[in-house]
């Protein structure tokens, strides 16, 4: 890597696996590093930004599509922003959606001339929730680009299994990817930042033998062009641990140029704002019995609540049935007091969850 370049690190990981929690992890801890901090969200309402710590960095927000896809242009123009900056911050950090492939996001460093004269990207660090990644690695192609591509792996929410279920996961992960740095952790601690960051820990050799054709230039926009094709990629290699990354059948598949590239077409997500206050007995209720009915559709919850009478900010977070809640600071002098819910998931009737959303306001 060259010295000049600015290194990047691409956070990812499925949906509520605790990627917004190592980057405060990582924000928080005194290291002496000064980090940007990119933050894309599925959402239309940007809820992440706001569950980032520490003001002392600026977050920059790419709301309302994925990374990989439709956001990709504006990656490469906040990127391009930053380094006219350069000297205010020491190294960038992505944190992409639960639902981008990393490929494409990790091509943009070698495909992108500007970016790649100024950037290097360090390492792909994948956050995987020990809970649902198996259930995901059979349902949700995105997931498995995600273990695969990664060069340090947080096996994270190692409190909510077993030490069979734990053991299981492991092999699974191993399996997909064997190269890649494992760290077991319960809300991303105990692996020292130093382990995670500006370790020059990708390695492009091993990402062309994944994939061949990872840096031919695109050579078509980044919308949404799916081929509904099936792809049977990487049949063609003999390691164990590609030959298992190519199992990806009956996918839907599109290129960025070269990189092929894997979407669940199916997940849609719903964002709803009340500028009434809401009843928290009433919005719990809700919550709590719609995550339950829900939850095997409902892949990720997580919203902002301004409750009537409560000083400060309510924080809500749900992955499937498996919900939290708590204040969070008070609300600011000035700052708008308003609700903000999304709702990540198929099959999600919007209409009904906004009726019944708007039934908590308080009387
Ligand atoms: N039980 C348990 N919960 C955790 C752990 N790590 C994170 N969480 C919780 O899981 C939820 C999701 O964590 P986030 O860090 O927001 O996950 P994320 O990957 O950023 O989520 P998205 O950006 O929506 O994909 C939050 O309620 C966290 O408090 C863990 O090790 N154990």
């Amino acid at each position: 890597m060259s010295r000049d370049t600015i290194p990047v690190t691409v956070l990812t990981g499925y949906l509520g696996a605790g990627k917004t929690t190592l980057l405060n992890r990582i924000l928080t801890e005194n290291h002496g590093q000064r980090y940007a901090v990119i933050v894309n969200e599925f959402g239309e309402i940007g809820i992440d930004n706001e569950l980032v710590v520490g003001a002392d960095e600026e977050v920059f927000e790419m709301n309302n599509g994925c990374i990989c896809c439709t956001v990709r242009g504006d990656l490469i123009r906040i990127l391009d922003g930053l380094m006219k900056r350069k000297g205010k911050f020491d190294a960038i950090i992505v944190e992409t959606t639960g639902l981008a492939d990393p490929a494409p996001v990790a091509q943009t460093f070698f495909v992108d001339q500007d970016v790649g004269q100024s950037a290097s990207l360090d390492a792909i660090v994948t956050v995987a929730d020990a809970k649902w990644l198996l259930d995901r690695l059979r349902d949700a192609p995105e997931a498995k680009n995600q273990i695969a591509f990664a060069d340090v792996i947080l096996l994270n929410k190692t409190d909510l299994v077993s030490r069979e279920e734990l053991r299981e996961v492991e092999a699974r992960i191993h399996a997909i990817n064997p190269y890649a740095a494992l760290h077991k952790t319960q809300n991303c601690q105990g692996v020292p930042v130093a382990d995670l960051m500006n370790r020059g820990s990708f390695d492009l050799d091993r990402i062309l033998k994944l994939e061949p054709h990872f840096l031919e230039e695109d050579d078509h926009d980044h919308d949404d062009e799916h081929d509904h094709g099936h792809e049977h990629h990487h049949d063609d290699h003999d390691h164990h641990a590609e030959g298992e990354y190519g199992q990806n059948h009956g996918l839907k598949a599109h290129g960025h140029g070269g990189a092929k590239h894997y979407h669940d077409e199916d997940m849609q997500s719903v964002s709803l704002v009340s500028e009434r206050d809401l009843d928290p007995d009433k919005f719990m209720m809700w919550f709590q019995n719609l995550t339950q009915v829900d939850g095997p559709n409902l892949l990720r919850s997580k919203g902002i609540l301004s409750f009537r009478g409560e000083a400060d900010r309510f924080v809500v977070q749900g992955v499937h049935m498996l919900i939290d809640g708590k204040p969070q600071r008070p609300w600011a002098d000035g700052e708008k007091r308003e609700s903000r819910l999304v709702f990540i998931g198929r099959h999600l009737d919007e209409a009904r969850l906004k009726t019944e959303f708007e039934a908590c306001v308080a009387a």
